[in-house]
C-alpha cells in the first residue's frame, strides 16, 4: 500500500533527460539536460491500482455495472471534469504557478478518477496496460525517429522522408 503524501507526491529531483528516459539509446549531451524535472513516486504501480479498484468494487458488487462500455463512458465523463478545470484559463505554465492548492487538489482528484477508469477499462478488455504501453512507445520511437523530427511537432503522415 502506498505511503506517499503530498510532499512525496510533488518532489522535483534532479535528473538529466537521458536516454534511459526517451529510450532511444543515444548519448545524454549536456544540451540534452533539464535540470529540474518532476518525478513520480514508485508506488502504487498500474497493477496495485487494478487491484484497488477490482477491491473497491468487488466490496460494493459494482462490477454488474462496470461493463468496457459503462467504464469508458464514466472515464471520458471524468476526462470533461479535467477540461472544467482549464476552462476559460488561458494558456497555462508548466507547474501551474497561478493555481490555488484548492485547484491543484481538484486536478488530483479528476486526474486520478481518469487513471482508475481507465486501469478497470484496460483490465475488462483484457489490455496488459503497462507492456501495451511498452509497445505502443516502441511504435512511436519508430514512427518519430529522434534525428528526423527534431524540434517539429508535425504529424509521422506529414513527413515525405
Ligand atoms: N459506479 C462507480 C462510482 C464511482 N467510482 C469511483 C471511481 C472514481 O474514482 C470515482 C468517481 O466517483 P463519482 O462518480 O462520484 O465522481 P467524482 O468523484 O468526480 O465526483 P463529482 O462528479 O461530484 O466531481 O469513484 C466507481 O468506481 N464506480
Amino acid at each position: 500500500m502506498m505511503t506517499t503524501n503530498g510532499k512525496d507526491a510533488c518532489r522535483v529531483k534532479e535528473e538529466a533527460h537521458t536516454a534511459a528516459v526517451n529510450g532511444d539509446g543515444a548519448e545524454a549531451s549536456p544540451q540534452s539536460k533539464r535540470p529540474q524535472r518532476f518525478t513520480f513516486s514508485s508506488e502504487p504501480s498500474i497493477e496495485d491500482i487494478r487491484r484497488m479498484q477490482a477491491d473497491f468494487t468487488d466490496e460494493r458488487d459494482w462490477n454488474q455495472f462496470h461493463q468496457p462500455r459503462n467504464l469508458l463512458l464514466a472515464m471520458v465523463g471524468e476526462v470533461g471534469e479535467v477540461a472544467e478545470l482549464f476552462q476559460w484559463k488561458g494558456e497555462v505554465a508548466e507547474g501551474l504557478p497561478d493555481w490555488t492548492e484548492t485547484e491543484r487538489e481538484q486536478l488530483a482528484h479528476e486526474l486520478s478518477d481518469v487513471l482508475i477508469y481507465l486501469v478497470e477499462l484496460a483490465e475488462k478488455c483484457r489490455v496488459d496496460l503497462p507492456q501495451a504501453v511498452l509497445r505502443k512507445m516502441a511504435l512511436n520511437r519508430l514512427k518519430y525517429p529522434a534525428s528526423k523530427v527534431q524540434g517539429s511537432a508535425k504529424k509521422y503522415t506529414e513527413y515525405k522522408d
